[in-house]
């Protein structure tokens, strides 16, 4: 996926210009940026939710790819989007049945990402009776079990406890080594300092970096954190 100058926002109002990056096969992609910089509006945007304003925005798929297009992404938004109706199971077998994988594949994919999310004790709870933390582990099994080419995942981190939170960073930083591409926003950023290769900074409406972790942070002997907290400052 690459974008040319590209604009996101609602309506005509643009929350964030000059977006130029690319999503590569074997990127672990770290979405930074504060409170209302437009990450989530990002998202959205790439997985086609929000028309973009203006700019280009193109995805790429191998055309020799045999996948039903709905294995491409994973998306994990940051409200929970899921059949409030029937249980936790039932919930993370929709990913990759709509993937169409077959059932008895659907249920090993399902059963491993339930494991992943350390929720497979759950797994016969009705979901509205879950707490906000596993509601969203539950969201992330469904589009883990969908076994994407892409993730993109909003805040995945928020109400997880930091040993499940390990797991998934793990697991994801494994997946793109094998190839994969990852998308997330996080505020935790010793997390993504950890996993991922790249970054991505949206402040004051605009992209402010793309790059690696490490050329972010060359020109400085600071960390993450540090080097985000200052290029706020000088802002
Ligand atoms: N539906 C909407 N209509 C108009 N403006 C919106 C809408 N949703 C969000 N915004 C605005 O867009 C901007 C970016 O919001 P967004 O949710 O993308 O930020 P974020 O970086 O994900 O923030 P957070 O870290 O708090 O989740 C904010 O100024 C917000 O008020």
């Amino acid at each position: 996926m690459t974008t040319n100058q590209l604009a996101i926002g609602y309506d005509q109002t643009k929350v964030v210009t000059n977006l130029q990056f690319e999503l590569l096969e074997g990127d672990f992609i770290a979405l930074v940026g504060a409170n209302g910089a437009g990450k989530s509006t990002l998202l959205n945007s790439l997985i086609g939710i929000l028309p973009t304003v203006s700019g280009e925005l193109s995805w790429e798929f191998d055309p020799h790819h045999n996948h039903n297009p709905m294995t491409y992404v994973g998306f994990s938004p940051q409200s929970q989007l899921m059949d409030w109706y029937t249980t936790v199971y039932d919930n993370v077998m929709l990913g990759p049945l709509l993937a169409g994988f077959t059932k008895k594949t659907a249920q090993q994919k399902s059963e491993e990402a339930l494991k992943l999310l350390d929720i497979y004790q759950l797994r016969n709870n009705p979901v509205d009776h879950l707490s906000g933390g596993q509601q969203q582990r539950v969201q992330i099994a469904r589009e883990i079990a969908r076994d994407p080419d892409i993730y993109l995942l909003d805040e995945p981190t928020t109400g997880l406890d930091i040993e499940t939170a390990e797991s998934l960073f793990t697991f994801l930083n494994q997946k793109a080594k094998e190839g994969r591409i990852v998308l997330t926003s996080s505020h935790d950023l010793t997390l993504l300092d950890k996993y991922s290769d790249k970054i991505l900074f949206i402040d004051e409406g605009k992209q402010q970096f793309f790059g690696t972790i490490t050329d972010f942070i060359a020109d400085s002997n600071l960390n993450l954190r540090e080097k985000y907290l200052k290029e706020r400052e000088v802002k």
